[in-house]
């Protein structure tokens, strides 16, 4: 939840989420026979999500570190055509995200701050302005995306062009990532 210019991190839950995707992560359904999902003595397998890169696109991994303890969030980023997921893998990451306005800028009503353990994620929608943060050292994580928007990303983040598939937006008043 969050005060005024402090967001406040909080566990991640399928509910909590649900306004800005899917959580990852979710329990082994019971019983595995009943959905998506498959168990013996030696496996369980179940299905999180069906990811979608949007129209025409191809899924690519990333592997992706976040080392940045910066607790002020002044600039967003969204992704207009792909859901993006997130997984950490060696440490905890603080994602913040925000639904969309009509007029595609962020809602920052909507503002929420979760913790990613290692063995959960996220898959946010397009449309979902995002940042993350580590508490403390750097995480490894890895990333489902859209080939041509990580392609358009590093243009834009090199400063050789606009981007076309994402947008970064500077909050008037940053945010405090409280934890
Ligand atoms: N690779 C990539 O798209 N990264 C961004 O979405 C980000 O928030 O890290």
């Amino acid at each position: 939840m969050h005060a005024s210019n402090q967001v406040i991190c909080q566990p991640l839950t399928e509910h909590a989420f649900a306004p800005y995707g899917w959580m990852l992560g979710k329990p082994l359904p019971a019983p595995a026979a009943a959905a998506v999902a498959f168990s013996n003595a030696a496996t369980d397998f179940w299905q999180q999500h069906v990811f979608d890169a949007g129209a025409g696109g191809e899924t690519e991994i990333l592997w992706v570190n976040y080392r940045s303890t910066e607790p002020m969030i002044g600039t967003l980023e969204v992704h207009d055509l792909t859901e993006q997921a997130l997984v950490p893998l060696t440490g905890p990451v603080l994602h913040v995200v925000a639904r969309s306005r009509d007029d595609g800028s962020p809602d920052l009503a909507s503002l929420r701050a979760f913790a990613l353990h290692p063995g959960q994620g996220v898959c946010m929608r397009p449309g979902c302005w995002h940042a993350s943060r580590v508490p403390e050292r750097e995480a490894a994580c890895l990333m489902l995306t859209r080939r041509s928007t990580t392609a358009d990303l590093v243009r834009h983040l090199r400063g050789e062009a606009d981007g076309t598939e994402s947008r970064l937006a500077t909050l008037a008043t940053p945010f405090l990532l409280a934890t």
